[in-house]
């Protein structure tokens, strides 16, 4: 039985007693926003992230979901992406492409991946163009605040260091404050070259999940929802704190383990 705590400043916090479990209310959660932008605007424009979070979206290439789903009208965009060839094993669109895509009958010309054969700084250049252009042509609506990308939905996976897509802590990348997309050569983690969406436009996208799970994963949770303490002695807050939609709506996905060192919220309901 998931439990659902909410509170105003880091939205809703959805507790699964296993990844099953967990994976069936994602699903459940994206198809509705799919619906519902669809129906509003014709289009889902989604932003995956890389990591767990795929095998965690499996569920949506089953039934009822491979069918109900208006899966021509998905647009697929990528939060985080490796600078590496497509067919890489580190490579986002791969595992997307393996994990989900390939199952479900999105339209190829709508998955919008990076140019793999360009440098991190070109590549980051190079998708922050074709994002523009498809706010032009309004297939990604426009934030109501800022000139930012609106996209439908941002997925994100958490870091045990804390970090969402391929922000990283105290990382110059995640003071850009007018790019829409920035580039690494120097990730903390493997692989070095990366691009990424800059906060501004992640916290423009009308609904931000960020999904985690496992005991590995609790402090960075604990750390982005509940706060770092004095005694903590960050420079920046961690990365997923910073994920602070403007308008839109922010939940996070947690099984119990990752839910495990939470404190300041309240059980509202089970
Ligand atoms: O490097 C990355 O890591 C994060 C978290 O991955 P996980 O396997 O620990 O869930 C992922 O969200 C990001 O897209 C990826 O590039």
């Amino acid at each position: 039985m998931a439990r659902y705590l909410d509170c105003k400043e880091k939205g809703e916090v959805r507790i699964f007693e296993d990844t099953d479990e967990l994976a069936t209310d994602l699903a459940d959660y994206v198809a509705d926003l799919s619906e519902l932008a669809v129906k509003e605007k014709g289009t889902f424009a989604i932003a995956l992230s890389g990591g767990s979070l795929i095998g965690l979206m499996s569920k949506l290439c089953e039934a009822p979901y491979d069918k109900t789903v208006d899966w021509g009208k998905w647009h697929v965009f990528w939060a985080d992406e490796r600078v590496v060839a497509k067919t890489h094993p580190e490579s986002n669109y791969r595992l997307a492409k393996e994990g989900l895509l390939s199952k479900v009958p999105v339209v190829p010309g709508h998955l919008h991946s990076i140019n793999d054969s360009l440098s991190a700084e070109e590549a980051a250049d190079d998708y922050k163009f074709a994002v523009r252009q498809l706010v032009r042509t309004r297939i990604v609506s426009v934030s109501d605040t800022s000139d930012c990308p609106k996209f439908d939905l941002v997925l994100l996976g958490l870091g045990s260091d804390g970090h969402v897509a391929s922000l990283f802590p105290n990382h110059p990348a995640l003071d850009e404050k007018d790019e829409w997309v920035s580039y690494l050569t120097d990730s903390p983690e493997p692989p070095p070259e990366r691009i990424t969406f800059t906060l501004p436009v992640i916290n423009a996208a009308a609904n931000v999940a960020v999904v985690a799970t496992g005991a590995g994963k609790a402090k960075a949770v604990h750390l982005a929802v509940d706060g770092p303490s004095q005694t903590d002695n960050f420079q920046q807050p961690p990365p997923a704190r910073m994920i602070q939609p403007a308008l839109g709506r922010l939940v996070w996905f947690l099984d119990t383990s990752a839910a495990s060192k939470l404190d300041s919220y309240e059980v509202t309901s089970e």
